[in-house]
């Protein structure tokens, strides 16, 4: 009998995920959109393409046979549009992770999952959507999850697949790593200019101070990061494709809402509980904020 999956939110991540986990003929991938399309194509990092036509339902109802597994990978500001799905959906046997930016996921879901059916998911992907079902995967699919029963369940998922998933006994530090890395991703949505402009020393420097306030902050929460953990990101973010773009950046460009709440914005917020200023990160809210499209 095969694992039934349900990913709901088939964008860059999620479609790209779908698309590796089909690999394993024993698992059966059902997506979840919001705009409908026929087919799913993900171009890979060695240029070869994978292509496949998953079910792709759009209105909320109760399967006959319960998921095992709900994956949520959209954006984290449309948590609530997603809740008519995840009250359809949700089963005793059913687990949910949630993929996505950030280290809110548990705070984010609380209304909506039991926590003990929760699993939050590190992503670290990068890719692209072009249009509906179609993705660009820029470079390795790596995820990480808790070292507990569920995230077991979820590395298992995920065996013979070309997605490097582990267990962390310090998920915390591997969140705040994460948005470490996405903070100064800002800056790329501020100027609308993509990777390459890591390269320019001024900007560079830019980053490195928005990157320190992170890890301030996040070692303040108990996470334990270093600080030369800056350095090392802008040399890997000097590594990576010059017009390479970024999700925040890929909102500003398709004219969508920014994902800024749920980075730097949780900066700032658990900045603000401890008493340590993040003046960069505040103004990158305040400027993004300013810059969201207005609905
Ligand atoms: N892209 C990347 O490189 C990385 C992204 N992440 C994180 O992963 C998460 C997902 O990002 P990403 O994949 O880039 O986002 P995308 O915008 O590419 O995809 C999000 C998808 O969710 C869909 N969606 C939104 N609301 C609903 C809903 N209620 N029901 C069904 N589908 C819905 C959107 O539909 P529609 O087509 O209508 O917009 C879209 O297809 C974010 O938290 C992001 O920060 C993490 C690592 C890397
Ligand atoms: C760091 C990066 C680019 C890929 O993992 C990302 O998290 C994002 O685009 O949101």
């Amino acid at each position: 009998m095969s694992t039934r999956i349900a990913i709901i939110g088939p964008g860059a991540i999620g479609g790209t995920l779908a698309a590796l986990l089909q690999t394993r003929a024993d698992l059966s991938v059902s997506l979840i959109a919001r705009t409908p399309f026929a087919a799913l194509s993900v171009e890979q990092p060695d240029g070869s393409v994978l292509s496949s036509s998953p079910p792709v339902l759009t209105t909320p109802s109760t399967p006959a046979e319960a998921f095992d597994w709900v994956f949520v990978a959209t954006k984290a500001y449309d948590a609530s549009s997603v809740a008519p799905w995840l009250n359809a959906l949700l089963s005793p046997i059913t687990k949910i992770a949630i993929l996505q930016n950030g280290v809110e996921h548990r705070q984010r879901f609380a209304e909506l999952v039991p926590a003990a059916q929760l699993l939050p998911v590190m992503v670290d992907l990068p890719a692209e959507r072009t249009a509906p079902g179609v993705l660009r995967q820029r470079g390795p699919a790596l995820l990480r999850v808790p070292a507990d029963p569920l995230g077991e369940a979820f590395v298992a998922l995920f065996a013979d697949t070309a997605v490097d998933v582990k267990t962390s006994d310090d998920f915390l530090s591997v969140l705040w790593r994460k948005l470490t890395i996405n903070a100064p991703g800002a800056v790329n949505a501020l100027l609308d200019q993509p990777n390459h402009i890591v390269q320019q020393p001024a900007i560079a420097e830019l980053m490195r101070g928005i990157m320190l306030e992170v890890i301030t902050v996040a070692n303040a929460e108990g996470a334990q990061l270093d600080p030369t953990l800056a350095d090392k990101i802008l040399a890997s973010m000097r590594r990576a494709a010059p017009d390479g773009i970024n999700s925040l950046h890929a909102d500003r460009r398709a004219g969508r809402t920014m994902e800024v709440d749920a980075r730097n914005g949780a900066v700032v917020r658990a900045g603000q509980r401890h008493g340590i200023p993040t003046p960069l990160n505040t103004m990158a809210v305040t400027l993004l904020t300013a810059l969201q499209p207005k609905t």
